[in-house]
């Protein structure tokens, strides 16, 4: 079978408290959007509980027991006894770009292999495993807009449709690695409730809603802010960095957005009638 696993932006992101263990608790929200990878996931002749697994694409930088994959299907593969499988990914999401392409891969493998095998393991069983993977990995079961709290795996779901607007992701030629992003933060009370993001009219978001990573990745690499930048000079009414960067998007209005010297950086578009 072939499944489609699409990429996430965090519309606002507060770092609200260091946890005991070792991670944070947030507030965001998540939206997902159309940058997909392409997983191809077929049964495969030989011993039970084997994942043969192939990337091509953009090379992920991880030993392959390490990928998102592999270990979605091993978990799996531990309390069910799982037929071996052939699993082809053909990687388009930067990584280390707040995308969340490989929390997708990996949700997205679940949700797979228990369609294929006929698991029957339930909505919230899945987000259970999810969770065991990644913090971002729960939001990709139902992958629908969410308030997310905790780790990122307390969700809400959140009445958020942005289809009237253009959304463009740019990312700039830099990565951000999630730990450190999160090593360089100072937990703060969120200064706005975004429960409420839905509420509030979208032209409002600019002076309301921040991601708390952006200060300390922002010093790091200059090129990421200048990109948030770009896209208000040209006419976004929302820009902001996605979870941890670098991956930085504009919402727009649909229409006659002009992004010349951007151009390169440009990952993915809403709509090809963009300039
Ligand atoms: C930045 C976001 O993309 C926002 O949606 C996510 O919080 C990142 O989630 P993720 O990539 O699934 O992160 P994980 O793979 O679970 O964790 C990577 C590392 O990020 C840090 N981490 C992650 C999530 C979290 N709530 N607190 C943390 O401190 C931890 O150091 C952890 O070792
Ligand atoms: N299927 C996969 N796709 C991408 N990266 C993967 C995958 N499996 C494992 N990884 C590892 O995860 C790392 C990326 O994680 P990281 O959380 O820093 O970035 P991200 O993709 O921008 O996601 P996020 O939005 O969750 O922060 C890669 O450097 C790679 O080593």
């Amino acid at each position: 079978m072939r499944i489609y696993p699409n990429a996430k932006i965090n519309i606002g992101l507060s770092v609200t408290e260091r946890r005991t263990d070792g991670y944070h608790n947030l507030e965001t929200v998540f939206y997902p959007v159309g940058l997909r990878d392409v997983l191809e996931l077929n049964r495969e002749e030989g011993p039970k509980r084997v994942c043969y697994f192939e990337n091509t694409g953009i090379a992920i930088d991880c030993p392959e027991d390490k990928n998102l994959v592999v270990r979605a299907y091993k978990l799996l593969a531990s309390a069910y006894d799982l037929p071996a499988v052939r699993i082809n990914l053909f990687k388009t999401i930067p990584f280390g770009a707040g995308l969340g392409g490989g929390s997708s891969d990996a949700a997205y493998t679940l949700k797979a292999l228990n369609e294929y095998f006929e698991l029957r393991i339930s909505e919230k069983g899945l987000e259970n495993y999810a969770s065991r993977l990644g913090s971002d990995c729960a939001f990709f079961i139902r992958n629908r807009p969410a308030f997310a709290s905790g780790k990122g795996d307390v969700l809400e779901d959140m009445a958020l449709e942005l289809d009237e607007y253009e959304i463009v992701i740019v990312k700039p030629d830099c990565k951000v690695s999630t730990a450190e992003a999160y090593a360089g933060i100072s937990p703060a009370k969120a200064v706005f409730n975004l429960r409420e993001l839905n509420l509030l009219p979208l032209t409002a978001w600019r002076k309301q809603v921040k991601n708390d990573f952006e200060t300390t990745v922002f010093a790091k690499y200059p090129a990421i802010r200048k990109v948030k930048e770009e896209l208000y000079n040209r006419g976004a009414l929302y820009a902001s960095m996605t979870g941890s960067g670098a991956g930085v998007f504009g919402i727009f209005p649909k229409g006659d957005v002009v992004l010349d010297t951007l151009q390169g950086n440009i990952i993915w578009r809403t709509d090809r009638s963009v300039k």
